[in-house]
């Protein structure tokens, strides 16, 4: 009651219920890029493919398919003689119009006999010329139609149409190759005429039988065979259905069921005689009418079917052949027929026929020409076509004769026969025979099997073995011929399974020549690809090679650059130094030029004891116009204990000192600004790590002793004190400033030779109370005095002009410096420094261009010190500096104030 009482429920909402979820799309598998990665090459060659023995092997050609391959399809053209256009009545004279008819008609035809239009122009084209009464009209022109394998003309015999057109034919039929011949063309144009002939001109028909009774096969052997005869037509019924009659049994309807005619009657034909009577029996039932084109015109497609079987050898190729020749019911037209009510509706089936006909040729040519075609199944669409659908398609051999009228009246027929059937003499057979014959093999078997199974069912005696009722036509045969027949019979019931076993095992030898065709076929075209892939492998190989190589000389050619590299970075580093002292002496003296008009030379003649070595450096300046001479190179080789370990030999050092910049030319004195310093040591001993800076700072170390003392000999036994000595002509000359530095060492050592260049822009030691003057001659002398050996390497600055020199420190006259070195070689090494003043550089763009690298140099050698930490350092330890070792040897007062003056002015 509750349930009652509460209000209704809601009706459920409407629910979607999917029956199948719904499905998302898989993703599609990400096909990532597969590495190319070239398998390594292999070491060992790897064999090739035999390909070139497997296709040296030639297989075997069917020369039966390649024939038949490149066979066309054959047309032929016979003109019918103009003369007996005119239907002939049967006494001989003209024959009455079996239709009642209009006069005009009547007398139109009067008047176009004499006219042609159709010319036979060589043995294969023919030229149709419209009529003048039709020349009016468009499609009214002259037509050459060309191509045909024979054009017979009109007053060509049936044995010229035989010999050219069927004797081929029939010759191959009798080597057990199938073959058709059909004749077209319009009513009355002779096709009967040509196939079946009369009694003095016997058709094609007669002439093949006679042909194949005379017993040869084309090479005068005469093989045991039999031949059956069967004839039927096609024809209408009232214009609605076909009817397919035999003729060879009074007119029997057989049928057609899949190719396969049942009820078809198939006289064993003995000799030709027998042939021709049936024949000529078949032709009594033919269905034919007068009509206006022809008093005896066909009203029925006729076919006569010869087969021959070869009596004990059943093989494929010759076991059985059939010649099929086709005589077609002329198109007819109305207007020229006359044909009304039933025989109208005949040749509605007529046209139709071969219209159908027709089209199945065309298909097929439209087929061959473009196989995207499809081939239309228009034989589905007449009896006719149906049976010979195997000859349509292309897989039997076939033969067509056209035959025309010539008359003018005749134009159009022929205008419509040449426009049709013309191009299908390009129609081309491409299956093979081997197709072929099965298909007839089994279409003309299939009647022996069913027999042979009843008979197997019978189990009865040889006259149970006549069971296939249409093979022999009992009732009309002779008492012999029934005896030939029955063991005729028998012979095929016992011998039709080795025959089809035959076929079989050339049907499957055929199987796997086609197959190994098609292997060979694909060999050769791998074999070309793989030609194509050795090629690209072999240019792929040399451009690697070529790619090689080129890194090869990538890499020389970078080796060479760093190389040349490193030696100018040095040589570099060195003029930059030389060109920053000098710039700075020119800062500092001002308006101080240095216009060296003879070339000074500072030698040096550096020697240094086992022990000890002295250097006497002489600067000598001949410049007129040098005002102050703020540096001086010397070139020594005084070096710490540490420098003259090795063995070296100590070529040439030149130290190019210019005012402005320095440069360096070996063996070459030039005018321009540059000092020369030619340092030669002939038995100097220089460890490979020597050092550039602890040249520098031994040689600092002792210029700042030299700054209160001359005279230093403190050093012990070892020690060797190098006197600097500068002499100083110039009277006027307040201030000479000198100084030797020795700031760079570079060494090359090589092949036990060691080459060491020494670039030692001089730097005065208190630049900044130098001052030049212009026209102030000055001479200076730095000798270098070695006391303690008796090679004393003398460095002489000399300067004969005048120059003036201001707020110089130290004297004007000469002053000695004594390097303190100690040198731990056995070896004196001589040093010969040649400074020559160098003039002002004719273009002073190029060092300044060079003054950014040397910026850069100097800062980064000067932020390497630690100033404020040589400051505190109090100036009272110098005499511990020996002891303290190398580093303690930098932090001189001389040093410091270099360090000062280059960093303030950079
Ligand atoms: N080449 C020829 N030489 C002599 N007479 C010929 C020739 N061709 C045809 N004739 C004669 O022309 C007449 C008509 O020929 P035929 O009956 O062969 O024509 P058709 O093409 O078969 O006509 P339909 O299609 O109506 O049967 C016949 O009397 C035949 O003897």
């Amino acid at each position: 009651m509750d349930e009652l009482k509460s209000p209704p429920s809601r009706p459920p909402s409407t629910v979607t219920v999917r029956r199948n979820p719904p499905r998302r799309a898989r993703p599609t598998p990400s096909q990532a890029p597969i590495p190319i990665s070239l398998p390594p090459t292999p070491s060992k060659t790897i064999p090739s493919f035999p390909i070139d023995d497997i296709l040296s092997i030639e297989i075997p050609e069917n020369n039966i398919v390649k024939n038949i391959e490149n066979e066309n399809l054959k047309v032929f053209l016979r003109i019918r003689p103009q003369s007996i256009s005119q239907p002939q009545g049967k006494k001989g004279g003209v024959a009455k119009n079996v239709w009642p008819q209009s006069k005009q008609i009547a007398k139109s035809k009067v008047k176009k006999v004499s006219e042609v239009c159709l010319k036979e122009n060589d043995e294969h084209s023919v030229t149709l010329c419209p009529p003048q009464s039709m020349q009016d009209q468009k499609r009214s022109k002259t037509e050459v139609y060309e191509g045909f394998s024979y054009v017979f003309s009109a007053d060509s015999s049936q044995d010229d149409v035989f010999d050219k057109m069927v004797n081929p034919i029939v010759e191959d039929f009798m080597k057990g190759k199938s073959g058709m011949l059909a004749a077209l063309g319009p009513s009355g144009s002779g096709k009967t005429h040509t196939i079946f002939g009369t009694g003095r001109q016997p058709g094609m028909i007669p002439l093949a039988l006679r042909k194949i009774f005379l017993g040869t096969d084309g090479n005068g052997a005469q093989s045991p065979r039999t031949l059956y005869l069967s004839m039927f037509e096609i024809c209408s019924e009232r214009g609605r259905t076909e009817r397919m009659i035999d003729l060879f049994n009074d007119g029997v309807d057989i049928c057609l069921q899949q190719s396969i005619i049942k009820g078809l009657h198939e006289s064993v034909v003995c000799d030709v005689q027998q042939a021709e009577a049936l024949i000529a029996e078949g032709m009594l039932k033919r269905a034919t009418a007068m009509t206006n084109s022809n008093n005896q015109s066909s009203r029925s497609q006729c076919i006569i079917n010869v087969r021959c079987e070869t009596c004990g050898d059943f093989d494929a190729s010759s076991n059985s052949a059939l010649l099929t020749i086709v005589d077609l019911a002329g198109a007819e037209r109305e207007k020229k027929t006359g044909n009304q009510g039933h025989r109208l509706l005949e040749s509605n089936f007529i046209n139709n026929t071969s219209m159908v006909f027709g089209l199945c040729l065309r298909s097929l040519l439209e087929h061959q020409k473009n196989r995207k075609k499809p081939l239309q199944k228009h034989f589905k669409n007449s009896l006719l076509t149906r049976y010979l659908r195997d000859y349509l398609e292309g897989k039997k051999r076939m033969a067509l004769i056209l035959t025309v009228k010539s008359g003018e009246e005749d134009y159009l027929d022929a205008s419509f026969l040449l426009r049709q059937a013309s191009p299908f003499m390009k129609i081309k057979f491409t299956n093979s025979e081997e197709s072929t014959e099965m298909i007839g093999n089994k279409r003309h078997f299939q009647p022996f099997l069913k027999a042979d199974q009843q008979k197997k069912m019978k189990m009865s005696t040889i006259e149970s073995s006549v069971v296939n009722e249409k093979s022999v036509d009992v009732v009309n045969s002779t008492p012999h011929e029934k005896e030939c027949e029955n063991e005729v019979t028998v012979k095929k019931v016992n011998e039709v399974y080795d025959n089809i076993n035959a076929s079989k095992r050339n049907r499957l030898s055929q199987i796997m020549q086609g197959f190994a065709r098609a292997a060979w076929q694909v060999l050769k075209q791998y074999k070309e690809k793989l030609k194509v892939a050795e090629k690209e492998i072999i240019y792929l190989k040399q451009s690697l090679e070529d790619e090689r190589a080129r890194s090869d000389r990538l890499a020389k050619e970078l080796a060479r650059l760093k190389s040349s590299f490193l030696c100018e970075d040095i040589v570099s580093t060195d003029k930059i130094i030389t060109k920053e002292v000098g710039c700075r002496g020119n800062y500092l003296d001002g308006s101080a030029e240095l216009d060296h008009q003879s070339m000074d030379s500072h030698e040096v003649v550096g020697g240094t004891s086992e022990n000890l070595s002295e250097s006497e450096v002489t600067v000598n300046n001949r410049s007129t116009d040098f005002s102050v001479i703020n540096s001086c190179v010397v070139g020594t080789s005084g070096v710490g204990e540490e420098i003259f370990k090795g063995h070296c030999r100590q070529k040439h050092v030149e130290s190019p000192v210019a005012s402005e910049g320095v440069e360096i030319s070996e063996g070459k004195e030039d005018s321009s600004h540059k000092g020369i310093v030619l340092f030669e040591d002939t038995a100097c001993s220089i460890p490979d790590n020597l050092g550039r800076d602890d040249i520098s700072s031994s040689v600092e170390r002792r210029q700042s002793k030299n700054d209160t003392e001359k005279d230093a000999g403190t050093s012990s036994g070892n020690i060797s004190e190098p006197e600097f000595t500068v002499n100083s002509q110039s009277i006027d000359s307040s201030a000479v400033g000198s100084c030797v530095v020795i700031n760079s060492v570079t060494q090359e050592i090589s092949e036990g030779t060691c080459c060491q260049r020494i670039q030692s822009p001089g730097v005065a030691e208190d630049l900044e109370n130098f001052e030049s003057k212009d026209d102030s001659d000055q001479n200076d002398n730095v000798l270098l005095q070695d006391s303690a050996n008796s090679i004393q390497p003398i460095v002489s600055i000399s300067d004969d002009s005048s120059s003036l020199v201001e707020g110089h420190q130290s004297q004007n006259d000469m002053e000695k410096k004594v390097f303190n070195q100690t040198a731990i070689s056995n070896e004196v090494p001589e040093v010969a420094v040649e400074v020559v003043p160098c003039s002002k550089l004719p273009n002073a763009e190029k060092p300044k261009r060079r003054l950014q690298p040397a910026s850069s140099m100097l800062l980064k050698n000067i932020s390497g010190l630690d100033i404020e930490e040589e400051n505190e350092k109090p100036k009272g330890a110098r005499g511990s500096k020996r002891n303290t070792g190398v580093d303690l040897t930098r932090k001189t007062q001389g040093s410091l104030s270099l360090i000062r003056l280059l960093k303030n002015n950079i």
